[in-house]
C-alpha cells in the first residue's frame, strides 16, 4: 500500500490510495465510549475534500452464512456501471477488486484487503474494475453503497478462480460456497465485457 499523503486524511476519516488507480481504502473516525459507539460511516462533504465526489443512489446489505462463501466477481455494464464503497459490520472477508480498464496500465491485475468489523475499513472500488469477496467468518454481513441502480440485464461476471487472474484465495475458499450464477462467469480472455 502507497504510503498516505499528508492530506489523506479530512475530517477525521482516512484516505488511503491502493496500488491500483482509482481504489481506495477509507478509514472513518469512531468516536468511542461508555455506551459503544459512533461513527460517521459516510459523509459526502468529507468525502468532496479529499477530491471524491460519488453520488451514491442505493445501499445494499448481504448475510453469508457460511466460512467459505464466495460472491463475485461481479460488474455491471454501462450505462448502469457502479462505483462501490464496500464495508463489513459483521464478521470479516478478504474482498476483491479486479481491473477491468482495458486501457489502464494496470488491466487484469488485482487487490485483495481484509475488511472487518474490527478493523472497520472500507474499500471503494470505481467503475471498471470487477468485485467479490470470500468469507473468513460464519454470518458475515456486508454492508455496500454504490452509484447506479441494480439492473439485471446489465449484471456481469469474471470467473472468481480464474488462473490468469491468479488471486491468493484462502483455504477457505477451497469448498467455497456460490451461488448457480456464480460458478458459470467466463474467464478473463473470454471476457467480452470490459470498460474503455
Ligand atoms: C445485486 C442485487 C441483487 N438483487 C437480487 C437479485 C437476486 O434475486 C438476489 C441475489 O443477487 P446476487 O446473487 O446477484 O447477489 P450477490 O451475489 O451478493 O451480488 C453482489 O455481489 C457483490 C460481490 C457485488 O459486488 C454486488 O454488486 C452484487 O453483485 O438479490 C437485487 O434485487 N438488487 C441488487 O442490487
Amino acid at each position: 500500500m502507497k504510503k498516505p499523503s499528508p492530506d489523506a486524511r479530512q475530517g477525521g476519516c482516512l484516505f488511503e490510495d491502493l496500488e491500483l488507480p482509482g481504489l481506495k481504502l477509507v478509514t472513518p473516525r469512531k468516536f468511542g465510549d461508555e455506551r459503544g459507539f459512533f461513527c460517521e460511516t459516510h459523509n459526502e462533504k468529507t468525502w468532496a475534500n479529499a477530491g471524491l465526489n460519488f453520488d451514491f443512489v442505493q445501499d445494499n446489505h448481504s448475510l453469508s452464512r457460511d466460512v467459505g462463501t464466495v460472491r463475485g466477481l461481479h460488474f455491471q455494464t454501462a450505462p448502469f456501471a457502479q462505483d462501490k464503497l464496500v464495508r463489513v459490520i459483521s464478521g470479516r472477508i478478504l474482498d476483491v477488486a479486479v481491473d477491468l480498464r482495458r486501457s489502464s496500465p494496470t488491466f487484469g491485475r488485482h487487490v485483495v484487503v481484509e475488511l472487518s468489523k474490527e478493523n472497520w475499513r472500507q474499500l471503494f472500488i470505481p467503475i471498471g474494475f470487477a468485485h467479490g469477496f470470500v468469507t473468513l467468518e460464519p454470518d458475515t454481513e456486508v454492508i455496500y453503497k454504490v452509484t447506479n441502480f441494480y439492473s439485471p440485464q446489465h449484471d456481469c461476471g469474471l470467473a472468481w478462480d480464474d488462473p490468469d487472474i491468479g488471486i491468493a484465495w484462502p483455504a477457505a475458499a477451497e469448498s467455497a460456497v456460490l451461488s448457480d450464477k456464480d460458478r458459470k462467469w467466463p474467464r478473463l480472455r473470454d471476457l467480452t465485457e470490459v470498460f474503455a
